[in-house]
Formats: C-alpha cells, sequence, structure tokens
C-alpha cells in the first residue's frame, strides 16, 4: 500500500527546515517478509521526532536501516544531505561520528566501566590523550545527569535508569548532531521516565540536539515530541505534532491515542469496533 500524498514527508514552503534524515520509497525485508515498503520520512534539524507503532513493525529496523546496521532493498535515505549509498567509506565513517545512538537495553559492554564505556566510541573515532578521553568522559557522564561515582562501575552494579543515562552519555560521546533513542523510557518508573525526558528536552534545548525517539510511551509523547510519525502497515500512518494524531483517523492511531491507556484529552472518544480494529493492525505488514 502506498502512502497519500499527505504523508509523504514534503515540508510545506511556508515552513521549510533543515532536514537532517531523509527517507524515501524504502523498502526493508527479511526473507519472504516485507517490514516496510514506500516508507517516506524526514527528520528535521533541532526537533524531537517520537516514532511509534505496534510491537514488531519495523521501528527498530527503520533505525538500524538508517544507521547502515540493515541492508534495504529499494529507495534513498539521505543523512546530512548526503545519500549513504553514494559516499565513500571514508565519508560514511565520517557521517557516523555525526550521531549517537541509544539502543533498546542500552547494549553497554558488561565488562567496561561505565567511564570506559562512553569512552568506546572516542576511542573508535578520535585520537586522543587518555587525560583528554577521561576529562570528555567524565563531561558527558554529568551530562546525561550520572554523578561522578558512577564512572568507575560496571553495567551490572547500575539502576535500570542508571543504565539508560549511561548508554546516554555514551551516545553523547562524540558530539553528535543527531541523536537516536530506541525506547529510552522502557522499564523505568514513571518519575524516572519523566526525568529522562526532562534530560532529552534540556539537551535539545543546550545543544541544539535533533532527537529520534522510538518509544511506547505516551507521556514522552506528549510532553517533549515536537513531532510524531506512526508506523503501520509498512508505511508512515501519519505525522505531525500531536494535535495530528489525536485528529487522525487511521484505527490503529485512534487505538492508541484514544484508547483505554489514553490520557483523558479533549479528543474524540473511540467509536464502537475501533478498538478492535486497532489491535488487529498492530503488527508488521506481510507481504
Ligand atoms: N535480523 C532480522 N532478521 C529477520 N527478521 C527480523 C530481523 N530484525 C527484525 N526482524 C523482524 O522485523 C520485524 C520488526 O522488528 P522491530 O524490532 O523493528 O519491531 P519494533 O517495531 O521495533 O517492535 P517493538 O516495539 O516490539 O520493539 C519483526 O517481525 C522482527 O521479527
Amino acid at each position: 500500500m502506498q502512502q497519500s500524498p499527505e504523508h509523504t514527508s514534503a515540508p510545506s514552503p511556508e515552513k521549510k527546515r533543515e532536514v537532517v534524515i531523509s527517507v524515501r520509497n524504502l523498502e526493508v525485508g527479511f526473507g519472504s517478509k516485507t517490514i516496510m515498503k514506500g516508507l517516506n520520512l524526514d527528520i528535521y534539524k533541532g526537533e524531537i521526532l517520537g516514532f511509534v507503532g505496534g510491537s514488531g513493525t519495523g521501528k527498530s529496523v527503520l533505525t538500524r536501516t538508517i544507521l547502515g546496521l540493515v541492508q534495504k532493498r529499494a529507495g534513498t535515505i539521505e543523512a546530512f544531505g548526503y545519500d549513504i549509498d553514494k559516499i565513500p567509506e571514508t565519508q560514511h565513517r565520517l557521517l557516523e561520528r555525526r550521531w549517537g545512538v541509544l539502543f533498546q537495553q542500552g547494549a553497554l559492554f558488561s565488562s567496561l566501566t561505565v567511564k570506559q564505556n562512553v569512552q568506546m566510541p572516542m576511542r573508535e573515532y578520535l585520537k586522543m590523550s587518555d587525560r583528554l578521553l577521561d576529562e570528555i568522559a567524565m563531561m558527558k557522564i554529568e551530562m546525561a545527569g550520572l554523578n561522578p561515582d558512577a564512572a568507575d562501575k560496571f553495567p551490572s552494579d547500575l539502576s535500570g535508569g542508571m543504565i539508560k543515562r549511561a548508554a546516554l552519555a555514551r551516545a553523547l560521546a562524540l558530539d553528535p548532531e543527531i541523536v537516536f533513542l530506541d525506547e529510552p523510557t522502557s522499564g523505568l518508573d514513571p518519575i524516572g521516565a519523566a526525568d529522562f525526558d526532562d534530560l532529552i528536552a534540556t539537551l535539545q534545548k543546550t545543544l541544539g540536539l535533533t532527537v529520534f525517539m522510538v518509544t511506547h510511551d505516551l507521556d514522552s509523547l506528549y510532553s517533549v515530541c515536537d513531532r510524531i510519525a506512526a508506523l503501520g502497515n509498512g508505511h508512515i500512518l501519519a505525522e505531525g505534532p500531536i494535535e495530528t494524531m489525536l485528529a487522525s483517523d487511521d484505527p490503529w492511531i485512534r487505538a492508541y491515542f484514544h484508547g483505554k491507556r489514553a490520557r483523558a484529552v479533549a479528543g474524540e472518544p473511540m467509536r464502537a469496533g475501533e478498538e478492535e480494529q486497532g489491535k488487529a493492525m498492530q503488527t508488521g505488514t506481510e507481504r
């Protein structure tokens, strides 16, 4: 199924904004399974874009495809104006320095301390003295809201919230322009999740960061996201500010934003049968 014209990610002329990542007609699949087809998405400079979709629809796969970790079957991906398929490996390495990633569960190296984890990308991409590596790592650890004494702890000694912050410190290691966060508040209690949202919003404002955040957390979507894009049936069902989501007629989006666990908002209540219809659409597309 192709996207309708209003979901083609083309910014209207009156609000032309700098695009950091541009995805066009993307097709990704594994074996006989197609995960996405004809997917278009732009991520604008300085925004926090929340990315939602039912379990297994392909949110992580899209993130990993943008990062070059999953091969696409068709389509183009531009990062910072460069078609990632048309640049040499050396330039791709330079692009990789311009983004940071927080994977689901943090993906920290268990045998390394927090400080050593944060230093990993710096050691890989930059040449600097151990003293400078230490200073910068401590700065990132602090920026991520951790106490300095967390630096010498191992991941197994950290709480879930601390692991997320340590992973964020590592994502910030190379002073990225954009960070990809895969479910950053999952597993955190509501207070920890709200604190993490505040941290993301502060970093966006103070560093001018662009944030792409895969999330199931409605509170994050309401409180920190400038725009939201919803994935379903292999393409973007709708994108825009929260008001666009609340006004959408798409069954999955209605089930998500107006369903039982949705916030009490001034939106239309669910119509009979819609919740079941939305649930039925939760899984990814199989072609
Ligand atoms: N390497 C792979 N090989 C085969 N199938 C894969 C691979 N990676 C992901 N998939 C499949 O792609 C689909 C999308 O997975 P993905 O992890 O992107 O979903 P998601 O939307 O992030 O889900 P969740 O919200 O549960 O994390 C799933 O059916 C998954 O099994």
